[in-house]
């Protein structure tokens, strides 16, 4: 669905977004969110001309499934306090918007001057609850994607691609 070109072409130019609203901040703190954001965070750090500090927070709502829980479970919490501080979340992808939903408004009850989201994709037609990260990669269809740090039961985070999920059966992604 989405080359590794593109995404990295992508990146480049949210970067220099990103550079323009926090220019002059002292340390952003960069929080991933766990497991999903991993690859697209180290890329996104990479690109980044600012002085940063990476943070990870997991959280879980899919678990093997395809189906929200709803329910955001925080299965680890970042290791630095927030208060005062500018931060930074980077997801993989808002899907229903409960994980992100849910994290922000946690993040934001700890302070911070400003806390900022970045996803890498996002599917406004699934969306449940109203949240709408900063910034967004790609917007895309209403599709089961993997590749390149997002799983379906597991599988698939290495793809260096987007690929949509063809037979749930045999996990196979074009
Ligand atoms: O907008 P939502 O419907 O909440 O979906 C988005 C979330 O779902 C996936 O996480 P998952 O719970 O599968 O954990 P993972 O990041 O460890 O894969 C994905 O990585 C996002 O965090
Ligand atoms: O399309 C998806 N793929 C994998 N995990 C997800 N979590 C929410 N949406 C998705």
């Amino acid at each position: 669905m989405i080359s590794a070109k593109s995404i990295a072409a992508r990146i480049e130019t949210l970067c220099r977004e990103i550079q323009a609203e926090f220019g002059g901040t002292e340390k952003l703190v960069v929080v991933g969110l766990l497991r999903g954001s991993f690859i697209f965070i180290a890329d996104l750090v990479r690109e980044l001309d600012l002085p940063v500090e990476v943070d990870f927070l997991e959280a879980s709502s899919y678990g093997n499934s395809m189906k929200s829980s709803r329910e955001v479970r925080i299965l680890k919490d970042l290791r630095s306090g927030i208060e005062g501080r500018d931060v930074l979340v980077v997801e993989d992808i808002v899907d229903t918007g409960h994980t992100l939903h849910h994290v922000t408004a946690l993040l934001r009850s700890r302070n911070p001057v400003r806390l900022k989201s970045i996803a890498l994709l996002d599917k406004p037609t699934r969306r449940e609850v109203d949240f709408r990260a900063d910034w967004i990669g790609f917007e895309i269809p209403d599709e089961f994607v993997v590749g390149y740090g997002i799983d379906y039961a597991q599988r698939n985070r290495n793809l260096p691609y987007i690929g949509k999920v063809r037979f749930v059966d045999d996990v196979t992604a074009t």
